[in-house]
């Protein structure tokens, strides 16, 4: 502030450079006083720009200080609300604080800080008459309501145009993920309708709050244009009456410039402005509304044992649950399969099972701890998960196997040797250095499951969920893929599993049935399978049916036809 106004205070030089010229030098005619005045001013201009240049360094580091400060918490808090309601733009959001640092080192900052200086050059304006003090306060407040009325009706325009680009880009992004079935299926002709359908609704939104604001702005510039011609003629009513000399006039012009110039730089700066002001209003409404996990003493790891007492899934953004009141147990070194037809509700449930979805009843407990309080960046490396959907990251094969952090080759050769992708790797062309991700290089639908479940068995976690691990694998990979869960099991994980083909099932101890979001059944892997058979032979899933002796099958409920489950939001 103090430096602002240094600036702001040098910045009348050329006014008292003018003043001193006409009515010092040209009516005394002394080139010795000309001499004095140039090199005085030539040295204040000098330290006039290293204080403009001192203070643009500063507000550059500024900026850069928000941005290490905040970027973390705008990072972590835009991926909690892309899983809590997925459909939000992140992206714009990550853009958001490019978009307050822009606005911190550019043009409008600096206008802003300069515009309360206007005030002194009113009253210099006083001290040579009270009447250009009042034309400078008059055209001063003229302006101040043009910039006023500038955002008054551009803001929500612009604001509601730059939605629609983010809406537009969003659309973008989503569709070249699918690029491929887009091509295959001659798709792209609808596909860029409906981004264009967003785009043109930016562009015409867009002009919209150009022409909005064109108006305003015209006038600010008629203003610009006639308000130091107006000043001049005040100035030389004044000096014809004798009220001020010829360099009060000549630098009251000035004066006037020099006044409005910042509200000017304002008006001309409008929409980085408002950009700037909905940016900061996103962020503001991200960080207030993020949860973060409390601080809490650390706990030990996790040594696997659950316990799922009625919990029920509600998604994000919805009111209804697709998952309701599941409760069974599992311990280390136990290993429970989820069966169920499609659509039963194994993935909501396994979402709750690694704590990404919060139960909207009930509870998941994981060594007696409530799972989704449990920080993710403190619990996530003890827990092994692979999802149904699988996506690896940019960087190497080795990188992604050690989920990002700090390479340990010994437990990513384990991890790898243990699903049985070690030799698949070493025959990549550059084997655990392999790039993957968008630009790298492009694995098979089995290679990438057995990499999904690599990385989830790095560091041999104690709790592992693995959501249809063997939809893409072969006889013999899923051969492996029991063979490895069995070694887990030995090794005293507790292992959740949901799939649909029963060669998995030979490896668990217990099995839980899901049906239209309920559970149908939990107990002795073999015995439910019978139990299940026998109840409805026709509506098992496959899982449920590979022939073998019957056993005792305990806590079965029989399956009726799916029925809509009753747990409402309000009872959630
Ligand atoms: N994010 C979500 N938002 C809204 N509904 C969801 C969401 N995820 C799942 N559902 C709904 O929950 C129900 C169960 O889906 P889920 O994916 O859990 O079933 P599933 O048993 O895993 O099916 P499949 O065997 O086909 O993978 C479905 O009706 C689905 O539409």
């Amino acid at each position: 502030m103090l430096l602002t106004f240094a600036i702001d205070a040098l910045s009348i030089t050329p006014l008292l450079f003018m003043m001193n010229v006409y009515d010092r030098v040209i009516s005394t005619r002394s080139g010795v006083t000309l001499v004095s005045l140039l090199l005085l001013i030539v040295g204040l201009y000098v330290f006039w720009s290293s204080l403009e240049w001192i203070r643009s360094r500063l507000m550059v580091r500024l900026s850069l200080r928000i941005d290490w400060d905040l970027a973390a918490d705008v990072f972590d808090a835009s991926f909690r609300r892309y899983v809590g309601r997925k459909n939000v733009n992140v992206h714009q959001l990550l853009g958001d604080l490019l978009t307050m640092r822009q606005f911190m080192t550019g043009s409008a900052v600096i206008a802003l800080m300069d515009a309360p200086f206007a005030i002194v050059f009113i009253i210099i304006g006083a001290l040579f008459h009270p009447f250009l003090a009042i034309f400078i306060a008059v055209a001063s407040v003229v302006m101040l309501v043009a910039t006023y009325m500038t955002q008054k009706i551009s803001a929500p325009v612009l604001k509601a145009a730059n939605d629609a680009n983010a809406e537009a880009s969003r659309v973008a992004a989503y569709s070249l993920r699918h690029a491929e079935s887009t091509l295959a299926l001659g798709m792209m002709g609808a596909v860029r309708t409906r981004w264009y359908q967003r785009h043109r609704e930016f562009l015409e939104l867009q002009v919209n709050a150009s022409e909005a604001a064109g108006l305003t702005g015209g006038f600010s510039g008629f203003l610009s244009k006639a308000l130091p011609s107006l000043q001049m003629g005040l100035g030389a009513w004044l000096a014809i009456e004798g009220l001020i000399t010829g360099g009060m006039v000549m630098a009251a012009s000035m004066l006037i410039s020099k006044a409005v110039s910042p509200i000017q730089k304002l008006i001309g700066s409008w929409k980085d402005i408002v950009t700037a002001r909905q940016a900061y209003q996103r962020l503001n409404e991200l960080l207030q509304e993020d949860v973060k996990f409390a601080a809490r003493m650390q706990l030990p790891a996790p040594l696997g044992r659950l316990d799922v007492a009625g919990a029920t899934a509600i998604p994000p953004g919805f009111s209804k649950p697709v998952v309701a009141d599941i409760s069974f147990s599992a311990a280390p070194g136990q290993a429970i399969a989820i069966v169920g037809p499609s659509a039963s509700g194994k993935t909501s449930l396994t979402r709750m099972l690694v704590g990404v979805w919060k139960p909207a009843q009930g509870s998941v407990r994981l060594d007696g701890v409530e799972l989704s309080e449990w920080n993710h960046e403190e619990v996530g490396p003890h827990i092994g998960y692979v999802p149904q959907e699988i996506d690896f990251f940019e960087g190497t094969v080795a990188e992604n196997i050690a989920r990002l952090g700090e390479v340990d080759p010994e437990k990513v050769i384990a991890a790898a040797k243990l699903i049985g992708m070690h030799d698949i790797i070493l025959a990549l062309p550059e084997g655990y250095d392999t790039r993957l991700g968008e630009t790298g290089h492009a694995l098979s639908g089995g290679q990438r499951q057995r990499l999904a479940i690599a990385r989830a068995f790095y560091g041999m976690p104690k709790y592992i969920v693995l959501d249809e691990p063997n939809a893409n694998l072969d006889d013999a990979g899923e051969a492996v893929l029991v063979q490895a869960l069995q070694t887990m099991k030995d090794n005293g994980a507790c292992i959740i599993i949901t799939t649909h083909r029963p060669r998995l099932v030979s490896v668990v101890d217990s099995l839980l049935v899901l049906r239209g979001g309920r559970q149908v059944g939990f107990g002795p892997a073999q015995g439910m399978l019978n139990a299940v058979r026998n109840l409805q032979p026709g509506t098992t899933p496959s899982a449920a049916i590979p022939s073998s002796t019957a056993a005792p099958a305990a806590n079965v409920v029989p399956i009726a036809p799916a029925a809509p489950v009753a747990v409402t939001a309000g009872e959630a």
